[in-house]
């Protein structure tokens, strides 16, 4: 059945399946947080501005060329710059997550943590998912200045955290973006719970062994 479906349609319900499925955990409370996905064509869906992603109509999607023109559906999210500067300097992805998760949030807002990777290797999968993860310096969620900065960290990072505000990952697909934002919402959760006491994060050896 799935194969005689088209692939936005396809996609379309993905994205609503995965923002149900992240709000519904609590990952993007309100309307916070927005989803977009690259189709093969070049052109993007992405989530509504003001949409919660527990409610997402497949239908009403916004539709964008590779440009970022609105094609069809409803406004689309005012980071819509910031997704479309993701897809441009990262010709491999074919999804981009970004959310306001609490833990994430958290060690966004944190101070005296390393600008260039704010997290230790703290498991396996971290460094596996996430890899390293820089902060972006703080401007108003949608605001241009922001997408721009993201773009010149964008070429050699997929995860990156907006100060004060919640990750961005890109991903191959829309599973992978999912997930890589999952594991660092853990990790950021984990890295608080450890908050005071002696630690043993994994050695640079180690780390870069499942770097690649
Ligand atoms: O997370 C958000 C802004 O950073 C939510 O904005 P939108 O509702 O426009 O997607
Ligand atoms: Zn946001």
């Amino acid at each position: 059945m799935t194969g005689l479906l088209s692939e936005a349609t396809r996609m379309r319900d993905l994205i609503a399946d995965v923002g149900k499925s992240l709000f519904d955990r609590g990952l993007s409370p309100g309307s916070t947080g927005n989803i977009s996905v690259r189709l093969s064509d070049g052109s993007l869906l992405m989530t509504p501005t003001n949409a919660s992603l527990g409610a997402l109509d497949p239908a009403r999607l916004s539709h964008l060329d590779a440009q970022c023109n609105h094609l069809s559906g409803d406004k689309p999210t005012k980071e819509a710059f910031l997704h479309s500067c993701m897809y441009c300097q990262r010709a491999s992805a074919g999804a981009v997550v970004h959310l306001h998760s609490t833990h994430s949030v958290a060690l966004s807002v944190l101070a005296d943590l390393d600008p260039q990777d704010l997290l230790p290797p703290l498991t396996a999968y971290y460094v596996m998912r996430v890899g390293r993860l820089p902060l972006i310096p703080y401007f108003a969620p949608g605001d241009l200045d922001l997408a721009l900065a993201v773009e010149k960290t964008a070429a050699s990072h997929h995860a990156m955290l907006l100060s004060n505000h919640g990750p961005v990952v890109a991903g191959a697909t829309l599973r992978d973006a999912q997930y890589a934002t999952e594991e660092l919402e853990e990790t950021a959760r984990l890295y608080l719970l450890l908050d005071g006491k002696k630690i043993r994060p994994l050695s640079e050896k180690q780390a870069d062994a499942l770097r690649g």
